[in-house]
């Protein structure tokens, strides 16, 4: 098979093909020969068609490292436990690619991509910091700025952390992702997690403890949560693994904004120790 990193260069929407010569784990293969316990249609997939082929032999998560040649669990042989992650991530891709419809305009759901990129905005980073400030920058009560306050501290939490977690990790987005968001961090080619599902899973739990009440408005935003994870599959911009970590991830960042929150005395404190 021929190289995909020579034939096809910019496939995975510019990100670079980590290969061999950086020693990085690539996630997962669907090159290597899979061994008896890989799901069945993961073994009829071996070989068919030419589109696959090429896509799988970009996704392939060997790990090619000094003279390149597979060992170990590539030959079915290694730990039970790097088996059982390459199924796992095998499956991943897979499911990823299946539920990818609205990768571009002619996939087989490519008519509901403009929704989908909707939704992709309503979870971007700069709406909500900008509306977030907005709401602050407006609030007349102690209160509401407590709270808008405390909502753009975890904003900009999440981008850190999610930053940190996508430049360790470095998991290429999925080969049939087309790179055309707007306004990214030079991280953001990568999608181990999701720094949507993060922030919607953040922001979800943030506007259920502190401003949405009423009932049907709490269905909307865990509507809303669950919809903007599942536009990132469908979109192509990410695998189903880097959505649900990026909801636990954020469940998680959600915890530690209420551990750091900043109390009017809080930043009183603050306030008077820089005067
Ligand atoms: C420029 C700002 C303020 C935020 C970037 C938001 C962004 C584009 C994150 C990437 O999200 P995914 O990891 O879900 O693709």
């Amino acid at each position: 098979m021929p190289s995909p990193k020579a034939k096809n260069p910019g496939r995975s929407g510019g990100s670079p093909v980590l290969g061999s010569s950086n020693g990085r784990y690539e996630f997962m293969s669907l090159t290597k020969p899979l061994n008896r316990s890989s799901p069945p249609h993961l073994l009829q997939r071996q070989g068919s068609d030419p589109t696959t082929a090429r896509l799988r032999a970009s996704e392939s998560p060997t790990r090619r490292r000094g003279s390149g040649s597979s060992t170990g669990s590539a030959s079915g042989q290694g730990p039970p436990e790097e088996d059982a992650l390459s199924s796992l991530l095998a499956i991943d891709l897979w499911l990823s690619k299946q539920l990818g419809v609205c990768a571009c305009e002619d996939s087989s759901w490519g008519s509901v991509r403009p929704l989908m990129k909707l939704l992709e905005i309503s979870g971007h980073g700069i709406p909500w910091l900008a509306g977030t400030a907005y709401c602050l920058y407006k609030s007349d009560s102690a209160a509401g700025q407590e709270v808008m306050l405390n909502l753009f501290m975890g904003l900009l939490l999440d981008l850190i952390l999610v930053g940190i977690v996508k430049a360790v990790v470095r998991r290429r987005r999925p080969a049939h992702n087309r790179m055309d968001m707007f306004a990214t961090f030079s991280v953001d080619r990568y999608s181990f997690p999701s720094g949507h599902a993060t922030r919607a899973a953040m922001c979800g739990r943030f506007l259920l403890a502190h401003l949405v009440l009423a009932a049907p408005l709490r269905v909307l935003v865990l509507l809303w949560v669950g919809l903007v994870g599942l536009s990132r599959v469908m979109l192509g911009r990410h695998n189903v693994t880097d959505v649900m970590f990026g909801f636990w991830m954020g469940y998680c960042q959600y915890n530690l904004v209420e551990m750091l929150w900043l109390s009017p005395q809080t930043l009183q404190g603050l306030l008077g120790q820089s005067a």
